[in-house]
C-alpha cells in the first residue's frame, strides 16, 4: 500500500484553478521531486499534503500514524536575536539532547548546537531548518524549494545528504525544485507539474521528455552536462 495517495485533487482560489486532477501515490522510501515553472502550484500541492490547505475537490489518504516532516521554502530569523541552533531546534517543543544531537547529525549539521543562527551560511542553516524536520522522525519528508539562496555546489551537497537521510531512516521524500538538473540524481521519480501533472517518470525519461523541455525551456544536453558535472564536487560541508 503506498505511503499517501491523493485522488483528484483540485484547488480553486478566487475563480482560478490551481490545481486539477491530480493523482498522485508515493511508495514508502521513495524520493520523488516536483518541478514545474513559477506559479504552476507546486508550493499549493505541498500545502495540501502537509494539511495547510484543504482543496476544493479531491481526497487524500495515508496511514492515521503518517508522519510528516517539512522543511519550508525559506525562514526569515531575525539576525539581531539572539539565538542559538538548540534553542532554535526547541521551538515549540523542547526535546532531549540526545535526539537533538542526532537529527542534527542526520542532516550534516553536526557541531552547530552551540551557534547562532544569525552566524549560519546558507547551507548550513538550510541543514538546520532539515534537522528539525527530522526531529519527529517522518516517515515522509518534503520539502519546498530548500536550496533557495545556495550556490550550486551546496545545493548539490544538500541533496546527497537528503538521499543519506532517506537511506538512514528509510523514510520517503517528496520535494519541490524549479530545476531538474540539480534534483536529478537525488530523485528516484520527478513530476513535471503545470496545474496537472504534465509527465512523470524516471529524472532522465522526463529530462528528455518534449512535455518537460517546452514546459521550463530546457535543452537537454544542459540537463545532462549539470548532471554529469554534479559527480564532481566535493562532500564539504558548504
Ligand atoms: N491563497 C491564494 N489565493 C489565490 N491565489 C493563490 C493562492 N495561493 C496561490 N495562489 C496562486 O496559485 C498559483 C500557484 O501558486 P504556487 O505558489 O503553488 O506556485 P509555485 O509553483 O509554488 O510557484 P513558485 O515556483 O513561484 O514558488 C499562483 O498563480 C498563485 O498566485
Amino acid at each position: 500500500m503506498p505511503l499517501l495517495t491523493l485522488h483528484d485533487i483540485g484547488v480553486t482560489r478566487r475563480g482560478n484553478t490551481i490545481l486539477a486532477g491530480i493523482d498522485l501515490a508515493l511508495q514508502a522510501g521513495e524520493i520523488v521531486t516536483v518541478v514545474g515553472p513559477n506559479g504552476s502550484g507546486k508550493t499549493t500541492l505541498l500545502r495540501v499534503i502537509i494539511g495547510a490547505l484543504t482543496p476544493t475537490r479531491g481526497e487524500i489518504e495515508h496511514h492515521s500514524a503518517l508522519t510528516l516532516g517539512y522543511v519550508p521554502q525559506r525562514l526569515h530569523i531575525d539576525p539581531t536575536l539572539p539565538m542559538t541552533v538548540a534553542r532554535f531546534m526547541a521551538l515549540p517543543r523542547r526535546r532531549p539532547a540526545d535526539a537533538l544531537h542526532r537529527a542534527l547529525e542526520q542532516a550534516g549539521a553536526e557541531g552547530l548546537a552551540d551557534r547562532q543562527m544569525a552566524t549560519l551560511s546558507g547551507g548550513q542553516f538550510q541543514r538546520v531548518l532539515l534537522a528539525r524536520a527530522l526531529l519527529g522522525r517522518p516517515d515522509l519528508l518534503i520539502l519546498d524549494e530548500a536550496n533557495q539562496g545556495l550556490d550550486h555546489r551546496a545545493t548539490a551537497a544538500f541533496y546527497r545528504q537528503i538521499d543519506r537521510v532517506r537511506r538512514e531512516l528509510g523514510c520517503s521524500v517528496l520535494m519541490v525544485s524549479h530545476e531538474l538538473h540539480v534534483v536529478m540524481k537525488a530523485s528516484d521519480r520527478v513530476i513535471c507539474l503545470n496545474g496537472h501533472i504534465c509527465c512523470q517518470g524516471r529524472p532522465e525519461a522526463v529530462a528528455s521528455s518534449p512535455a518537460y523541455r517546452d514546459l521550463l525551456g530546457v535543452d537537454e544536453r544542459d540537463a545532462v552536462a549539470f548532471y554529469r558535472h554534479d559527480h564532481d564536487l566535493a562532500e564539504a560541508l558548504p
